[in-house]
């Protein structure tokens, strides 16, 4: 999918985290003359440089919060890709100044500082929580964006192309419910589930890795590229994983966290108003009008009143059977299995 890039320099930032690995080694792979890594954890850096032995990695502690760190580790790069972010509900919950600080404050420090050092392309990685936020993750989410359209409005002659993809819960990434169900479950617990029939959209790492790369290929100024997905209810993702280890299916009901949504929506039907569908991806183009709406009388309105949002309680839900089979494609839930079935034979 990735071009050849030999040659070319990019700048990640939270280039540690589940994605930002990912990203390198494909970045890698693809022939980049440099990948530079921004993030705060010296000990995930130095991890991550034990593990990858390459030299055209680069690492560069900072915040984004601080544009001085954002600037230095931008300039001389061609391609950015904007990871870093507070990503937990519940935490934004109780600290949102935090999340203010990091995704929006902190996401302009990135826009300002590739347009200042000239990158050509960034990307932004935004949630399916940034629409019709409830919870201060998704609000400080959708924020992002309008700073990111808003570059790209503003600008007539911005040097950095600017866009956005949006995603649904990333399976097995850090800290989420599959890992934390797995665990529950090999400790001889039950799963906690928040709320049985709770609906999330679910994709595999690569295919968000594959989202950034098409908006990278693709992406016009101000662009929000959106991956459609399948979703599933958690009580059955439970039910499973349950199945997968050859435990009863039953858990233990917690209650709606936090800022939680019973389901949620990757795109708003005043998006697919103006949506492309390009298959397995929607591009949602940014609003090019400025203040003076009477210039585009002639343009009419756009009929929004037949649309439907696309949300995880209308997408095609993943039955038992198929999230068991989509389970098994994650080689860590693979590993975990086989490993648990291999006990109780020798045992
Ligand atoms: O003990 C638990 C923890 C979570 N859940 C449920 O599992 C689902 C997924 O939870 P989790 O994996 O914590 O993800 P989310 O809170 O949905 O948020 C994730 O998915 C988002 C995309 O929607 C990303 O933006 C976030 O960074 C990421 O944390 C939710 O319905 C939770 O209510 C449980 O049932 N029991």
């Amino acid at each position: 999918m990735l071009p050849s890039l030999s040659e070319r320099r990019f700048l990640i930032t939270g280039g540690t985290g589940s994605f930002g690995q990912t990203m390198v080694s494909r970045l890698l792979d693809a022939g980049a003359a440099e990948v530079r890594v921004l993030s705060r954890d010296e000990s995930k850096q130095d991890a991550m440089r034990h593990r990858l032995g390459n030299d055209r990695v680069r690492y560069y502690i900072g915040d984004v919060r601080d544009y001085d760190s954002v600037l230095k580790a931008a300039r001389g790069m061609e391609f950015v890709f904007h990871a870093a972010a507070l990503k937990q509900v519940p935490s934004c919950e109780f600290f949102p100044l935090e999340a203010v600080r990091t995704n929006v404050l902190g996401s302009a420090n990135v826009v300002d500082a590739c347009e200042r050092v000239g990158v050509e392309t960034l990307v932004l990685l935004s949630t399916d929580k940034a629409v019709y936020p409830v919870n201060a993750m998704g609000m400080t989410k959708a924020l992002m964006e309008k700073v990111a359209q808003a570059h790209s409005r503003n600008n007539a002659s911005a040097r950095t192309r600017v866009c956005c993809v949006r995603y649904g819960n990333v399976m097995y990434s850090r800290g989420s419910v599959i890992p934390l169900f797995i665990d529950q479950i090999l400790r001889g617990g039950l799963p906690t589930v928040t709320d049985p029939t709770m609906t999330r959209f679910l994709m595999s790492l690569p295919e968000s890795v594959e989202l950034v790369e098409h908006a990278f290929v693709f992406g016009q100024p101000g662009d929000v590229f959106i991956r459609k997905a399948d979703a599933c209810t958690i009580g059955d993702l439970a039910t499973a994983l349950c199945n997968l280890f050859g435990v009863p299916a039953k858990f233990n009901v917690l209650g709606i966290r936090h800022g939680e949504k019973l389901y949620e929506t990757l795109a708003s039907r005043e998006e697919l108003a103006f949506a492309e569908d390009l298959g397995d991806f929607l591009r949602v183009p940014v609003d090019s009008r400025d203040l003076n709406y009477s210039l585009y009388f002639e343009e009419g309105d756009v009929e929004h009143g037949g649309l439907a949002d696309f949300h995880s309680h209308n997408a095609r839900r993943l039955s038992v059977p198929e999230i068991e089979s989509l389970l098994m494609t994650l080689p860590e839930v693979r590993a975990q299995v086989q490993a648990a079935a291999a006990a109780v034979v020798t045992t």
